[in-house]
């Protein structure tokens, strides 16, 4: 596994976090946990989880990087020692200067922190009170508050629901006003842990638009944790793969597909059954092929690191088409072949 982890690290990833411009820079990072496990009816065996084993990176400031992996992967206790709330068993960490376990106060008024999963807001006051707290917490200077509060608030379009208890809100809502509660304090760095986990496809959009402008326009680093492989298609220009601990590939979201040669699907409605389509590779782009037909619904596999688009006006020309989605292939699946193809 080690010869496959040094040839697909790095595949496509050229020039990406180099050394010198380390703003997150991780070397030989390491958390073991030492856990007790029934071993029989009485005994009790000490066992040890090597949860992070051995991740070395670095993240330029602006950059905006995908962090994924499959479940128990390691990635949440990456971002438990990058905010500093878990001690490394080894290795070295340091985000923007500072060793986040040692300095854990300085380094919270530098980053955000967004837990898909969790809410950092009070459950019983209105948005705009947690906002306060807040306020008040971070020590944030009044005009800056009022004036990343605003811009929030126009951004992830909070203005009507300040007022609103957090526990009433939906979970888009909730999560736009966990981002807003998590960049008031102006953080140049900002780690999402599935932050569009359970959203609808309309807040989904608002909160990756919202996350592009912020990159683009504050230059805020940001490191993102997700399952959903469209967050970082939309969002991320480099990726980083962990299994078990260890950093799999570094680079591009194109790259990965090319090195686990994973496919896309398209999913099409005709207007009526037809035989399954199939499209041949020509000089435009590459083809597709039929995986699964049901009445006039049919299931189409192309190669990811292509373009859906040139394949889709080759459909609607030649095939009378009602509708269409684009399916991304799941990351486990992407995993799993990158093992398979592993030398
Ligand atoms: N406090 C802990 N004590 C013991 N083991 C732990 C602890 N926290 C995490 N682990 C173990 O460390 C490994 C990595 O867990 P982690 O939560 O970092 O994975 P993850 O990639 O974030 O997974 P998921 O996608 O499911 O959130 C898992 O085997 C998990 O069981």
């Amino acid at each position: 596994m080690d010869g496959f982890a040094q040839e697909v690290t790095g595949a496509g990833g050229d020039g990406f976090g180099t050394l010198e411009d380390g703003f997150i820079t991780l070397d030989g990072l390491e958390k073991v946990f030492q856990v007790r496990r029934r071993a029989g009816l009485l005994r009790r065996e000490r066992h040890e989880v090597r949860a992070v084993d051995g991740i070395s990176f670095r993240v330029a400031r602006g950059e905006m990087v995908g962090y994924i992996g499959p479940n128990g992967a390691g990635k949440s206790t990456t971002i438990k020692m990058l905010t500093g709330i878990l001690t490394p068993s080894g290795g070295s960490l340091r985000v923007a200067g500072i060793d986040p376990s040692r300095e854990r106060t300085r380094l919270a008024h530098r980053i955000g922190v967004v837990f898909g999963q969790r809410t950092t807001l009070w459950w019983d006051l209105p948005l705009r009170d947690s906002y306060r707290l807040m306020h008040r917490m971070y020590r944030i200077p009044e005009g800056r508050y009022r004036e990343n509060l605003d811009r929030c608030v126009e951004l992830l379009d909070l203005g009507e629901l300040l007022d609103v208890p957090v526990r009433q809100l939906s979970l888009g809502q909730r999560m736009r006003g966990d981002i807003a509660a998590a960049l008031l304090h102006d953080p140049e760095v900002l780690y999402l842990d599935e932050p569009t986990i359970g959203l609808d496809v309309i807040s989904k959009a608002k909160v990756r638009q919202f996350l592009k402008e912020l990159n683009a326009e504050r230059g805020t680093t940001v490191l993102l944790t997700t399952h959903d492989l469209t967050d970082i298609e939309q969002l991320c220009r480099r990726v980083m793969v962990i299994d078990h601990g260890r950093l799999m590939y570094d680079g591009s979201l194109a790259g990965l597909h090319e090195v686990g040669e994973s496919e896309r699907m398209l999913v099409v409605d005709l207007e009526r059954e037809l035989p399954p389509i199939e499209l041949k590779s020509d000089g435009s782009g590459p083809g597709l092929r039929a995986v699964k037909v049901e009445g006039p619904r049919q299931w189409l596999a192309f190669p990811a690191s292509a373009s859906a688009a040139p394949l889709v006006a080759r459909i609607a020309a030649e095939y009378p088409l009602m509708d269409l989605s684009v399916r991304e292939p799941d990351i486990e699946a992407v995993i799993a072949r990158m093992y398979r193809m592993a030398p």
